[in-house]
Formats: C-alpha cells, sequence, structure tokens
C-alpha cells in the first residue's frame, strides 16, 4: 500500500517538467478509457492538443502505464487550427508528437474546438471538420479510429442532430462518449445510448480538470485526491463500472504531472486490493463491448433538454424547448379518437402537430421506431406558440394506448404532460376494428358537448369554447359534426363513423364473455383511481356470465 503510494510521487519529482503550463490554463486534454468485463478492467488514455509540449511526458506515462494496464494507449485528440500557434517551444512539442503518431491513437475534435451545438447549419459543422481531417491527413494522424469527441460535451447530449450527421459523413464516426447522459449527477446512473448507427458511451470524472495542475492546490487539498484514489471515489469508479472512460487535459502532465499521479496511483491501488485485470482496448472495439454487456442500454431516452442547466446550455439557441405537447391523446384506436382530434382543433388555444406525410394527424412517436429519430424531428411537427403559457400544444396518436414503450419515453420527455384517453366497450371496438359493425354506445358519440366541457375542465384550456353552439347533430351522417357558417356540417370522412347492420347476439355474447375478467379488472383499475364507471362497462358488469 505505502510503496503504490510513494512510487508515483516520488516519479513525479524525478521526471516532471518544471517549466511547463505555468500560463496555459486553455484546453489540454487527455482521454482514458477504463474498460473490462467481469473480472476484467481495461485501460485506454485519450489525449487531445493544441500546443504541445509534453510529448516526453506522455511517452513516460503511457509506459509506466502499460506495465499495469495492457495495451494501454493514450488517445489523443486534435483541433488542428491550434498546431503551430503556441510559443516556439511549444510548436517544437507540436513536431515532436506529430513525428510519432504510431505511438497513440487519435481522435478528432472540432478544426477551432468550438461547441457543435453553436452551428445549425450541418453544412458548417462538415466546413469544421473537413480542414480538421485535411490537416490528419497532411500530418499522418490516423483518421480511420472511427471515435470522436465534442468539446464541452456540446451536441452529444441533448443531441444535435447536425453534429451526427456530420461526423458520419466527414469521419465516419462510430463512437463518443460524454458525460452528461443523462445527466451529469449522479454519476452512477450515467449510462449509454446508440442514436444514428454511433454508440455514446458514459464517460466517468477522474477528478482532474484543467486548474489541477499542482498537487498541493488540489481542491479541498492533496488529501482529497489521495482519498478518492486509494478507496474513494476514483477506486470505486473503477470497481463498480466494467468500463470507464476518463478525460483529462494536458495540463494534468505538466507540472505536478497529476494525470501520471493518479492513475498509475489508482492501477497500482486497484491491483492491490482487487483481483481485477486492468486492459484496454481501441475505442470501437470498447463501445461494441459495452453494448454486449448492457444491452438495454441501446436506446436511448430523450429528455426536455432545458429541464436540466448543463443540458439547456449546450442546446442550441436557434431550438426551443416549447414545441413540445401538453396533453397526448393516447387512443386507444377505434374509440372516436379522431372526433376527440376534430373537435379538440376547434378550440382557439388548442393547437395539433402539422400532419405527417405517413401517419396523416398521428405523429407516432413515443410508440415505435420514430422516436430513433430524435426530439428534433418530432418538435419540427409544432408550431413555436405565439403564447407559452396559454397556448396548449397536443398530439393524438391512438396507438400510444397500447405500446409498451410508450408511457416511459413520454414520462421522460413530457414528464408534465396531461395524458387523455378513451375507453367504449372492448366489444364495440374489436367488432369495429374488423369493420363489420360497430354499435353506438360512447357518450362522445352521443354527447360529444359535454365531453368537451370535460376535456376543457381537466385540460384547465382557455377561454372556455361553448362545443354545444359549435356542434350539430348531422342526420344524414348520424354523428355530431362541426357546424359551419350557413347551417353547413363538417363531419370526419367515409372512414370514420360507419353505417353497418348490428351485431349478431352470438358474436355478443362471445365478445363480452371474452373481455369479462379484463373488464372487471378495468373496472377495479378504474374504482382505485377514482373515476366513474363508463355506462358500457357498469352495463357490461351486470351481464351474467
Ligand atoms: N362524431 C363522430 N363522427 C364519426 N365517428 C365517430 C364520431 N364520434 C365517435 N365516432 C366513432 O369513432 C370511431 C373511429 O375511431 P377512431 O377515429 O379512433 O379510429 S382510428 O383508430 O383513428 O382508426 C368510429 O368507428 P367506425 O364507425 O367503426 O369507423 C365511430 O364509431
Amino acid at each position: 500500500f505505502t510503496l503504490n503510494f510513494s512510487f508515483p510521487y516520488a516519479a513525479k519529482r524525478i521526471i516532471s517538467i518544471s517549466h511547463f503550463l505555468e500560463e496555459v490554463k486553455k484546453l489540454y486534454f487527455c482521454h482514458g478509457l477504463y474498460t473490462g468485463v467481469s473480472g476484467r478492467r481495461k485501460i485506454m488514455c485519450l489525449m487531445n492538443f493544441f500546443y504541445i509540449y509534453l510529448f516526453q511526458a506522455l511517452l513516460d506515462t503511457q509506459n509506466l502505464l502499460r506495465a499495469q494496464i495492457t495495451n494501454f494507449t493514450f488517445n489523443l485528440g486534435f483541433s488542428g487550427k491550434f498546431y503551430h500557434t503556441g510559443t516556439e517551444e511549444e510548436d517544437e512539442g507540436d513536431d515532436l508528437l506529430l513525428g510519432s503518431v504510431d505511438e497513440f491513437w487519435w481522435f478528432p475534435h472540432m478544426w477551432s474546438h468550438m461547441q457543435p451545438h453553436l452551428f445549425h447549419n450541418e453544412s458548417s459543422l462538415v466546413e469544421q471538420m473537413i480542414l480538421n481531417k485535411k490537416f490528419a491527413l497532411e500530418h499522418g494522424i490516423p483518421t480511420d479510429m472511427g471515435y470522436a469527441v465534442a468539446p464541452h460535451h456540446s451536441g452529444v447530449y441533448p443531441v444535435h442532430v447536425q453534429l451526427y450527421e456530420a461526423w458520419k459523413k466527414v469521419w465516419n464516426i462510430k463512437i463518443t462518449s460524454t458525460e452528461e447522459y443523462p445527466h451529469l449527477k449522479p454519476a452512477r446512473y450515467r449510462r449509454g445510448f446508440i442514436h444514428k448507427n454511433i454508440m455514446v458511451l458514459p464517460r466517468q470524472t477522474c477528478g482532474l480538470f484543467t486548474h489541477t495542475i499542482f498537487y498541493k492546490e488540489y481542491p479541498g487539498g492533496p488529501k482529497e485526491l489521495d482519498k478518492s484514489i486509494q478507496g474513494g471515489e476514483l477506486f470505486f469508479t473503477v470497481v463498480l463500472n466494467p468500463m470507464s472512460i476518463f478525460m483529462t487535459h494536458l495540463s494534468n502532465y505538466g507540472n505536478d504531472r497529476l494525470g501520471l499521479y493518479t492513475f498509475v496511483n489508482l492501477a497500482n491501488f486497484v491491483q492491490s486490493w482487487t483481483n481485477l485485470k486492468l486492459q484496454t482496448l481501441p475505442p470501437v472495439q470498447l463501445a461494441h463491448k459495452y453494448f454486449e454487456l448492457f444491452p438495454e442500454q441501446k436506446d436511448p431516452l430523450w429528455q426536455n433538454p432545458c429541464d436540466d442547466k448543463r443540458h439547456r446550455d449546450i442546446w442550441s439557441k436557434e431550438k426551443t424547448c416549447d414545441r413540445l405537447p401538453k396533453f397526448l391523446v393516447i387512443g386507444p384506436q377505434k374509440t372516436g379518437t379522431t372526433a376527440l382530434y376534430l373537435f379538440l382543433i376547434m378550440h382557439p388555444s388548442i393547437i395539433s402537430n402539422s400532419p405527417s406525410p405517413k401517419t396523416f394527424e398521428e405523429v407516432q412517436f413515443f410508440n415505435r421506431n420514430n422516436y430513433h429519430r430524435g426530439i428534433d424531428w418530432y418538435m419540427d411537427f409544432f408550431p413555436v406558440p405565439s403564447n407559452v403559457s396559454t397556448d396548449f400544444l397536443f398530439e393524438k396518436s391512438a396507438n400510444y394506448f397500447h405500446s409498451e414503450e410508450a408511457p416511459k419515453r413520454a414520462a421522460f420527455l413530457i414528464p408534465k404532460a396531461k395524458i387523455i384517453t378513451i375507453l367504449i366497450d372492448p366489444s364495440d371496438r374489436a367488432y369495429s376494428w374488423y369493420q363489420l359493425l360497430i354499435i353506438d354506445g360512447q357518450q362522445l358519440r352521443t354527447d360529444p358537448a359535454t365531453v368537451m366541457d370535460e376535456v376543457q375542465k381537466f385540460l384547465g384550456v382557455s377561454p372556455h369554447y361553448n362545443y354545444s353552439e359549435a356542434l350539430t347533430f348531422d342526420s344524414h351522417k348520424g354523428f355530431w359534426c362541426q357546424l359551419l357558417e350557413e347551417g353547413k356540417t363538417k363531419c370526419l370522412g367515409k372512414s370514420k363513423g360507419r353505417k353497418y347492420p348490428p351485431m349478431d347476439s352470438e358474436c355478443r355474447a362471445f365478445l363480452s364473455s371474452y373481455y369479462r375478467d379484463h373488464n372487471v379488472e378495468l373496472s377495479k383499475l378504474l374504482h382505485k383511481l377514482g373515476q366513474p364507471l363508463p355506462s358500457w362497462l357498469r352495463q357490461e358488469l351486470q351481464k351474467v356470465r
């Protein structure tokens, strides 16, 4: 234990480069990837330069870590615009490093280290990336690692879809990492996800930042860093995560070399006190391993980007969080959802999404694969409300009701949204579904104005809209329709409110008995929720089996 502690400390004093980085507070990064499965842990370290000076220090650290971590290799990130823009010594450092590209792995940052979410046009992002790629090609830096990191996490999560597209076009990026999904804190809940075929891995925090240059000046005192390494947070991060990714700044490898100190010490401590084996994998292999271990993390869960300050800060100013629905009509299908939809959009404060070319008035975002298109895609269906507090954006997708995924997904993105569902006798619904016959019996069908009064009350929408005046029973259609000027009516199309012969009694008895147990369960649920039983349900329950 004592040896583990004292060795890197001594090493630090012997090989430190004292004149380095006194005033450099800029962004020098080093990434470390710790990965592993069950009894194995793997480490890879990534580093990022603008003015590289510490070539020798990097190699020293890499060699020291290789003694403890199989295949340990730094992964260096580059923003080419800063090449040869430092002092003479720093420029020399750049050349030294570029003369030994084969010693390390490499990943692109942005050309000028800009935050991607500030670029609204994909083409400007592409331009910037092409510059960085040209720089890489000119200097023999490999361009096929498939890994990239966005400066300051910007654009990765919350997803800036333009970044993902540009990454794929220019660099064929397959993997990235962030500390922001689903949130920075608590760190132990960070997860990965796959979006647009790019695997996003959770990144851990090692406690080294641009300002942690000197051991004695470590925030809270050096004991804090030592505690974290020796059985504290950092130790547990590696022990509890089969795969850990760290990012440190180049400044952590100058002066007191806290990067070296921390990781060598950590690896020693882990090896002394556990049976874990540490090893490193190249990024793409690492990502595949991660999602083999955590397949349930593949599907992302989108959240409102404005709910977390850190997320809001890296969310494009040209995008707003107001283009999200305040309520959902979730179906189920064949219960009168189209009629309810029509009645709702008659209200001056209620605004629906624009139509989808494929699914018409329904967006069908939360239930199936549209969800993987991301929230930019979803929000584009909604207008920017002219008055955020009084306008009610909503969306009706009748198959949310029976979707396994929709409730969780909706709860994450729009946790405050109200939900409206329509229940009708399932026998009638099933019958309607198979287009044989339909039985009238719903309040929405017979008395929509009262239903719409309840809906308005439930939503708290204003002004109060008088549906008794705005709707009329169209005897030709046989349903309630919108009343237009001069007594004309606007009814739903031919496919809604069809005329069938009545259901035969044998069929009704069969369906009634088929749904009986479900209806009993439903009545219990409604009772528990303090909801009144619909009249059809009361009638169904009174039937003798
Ligand atoms: N005002 C009015 N006009 C027309 N139809 C009305 C109305 N109110 C309720 N209904 C009932 O709505 C049934 C269709 O339900 P949905 O719109 O939810 O169907 S779908 O899931 O979108 O296909 C539809 O069923 P079908 O007649 O079998 O099509 C009607 O029974």
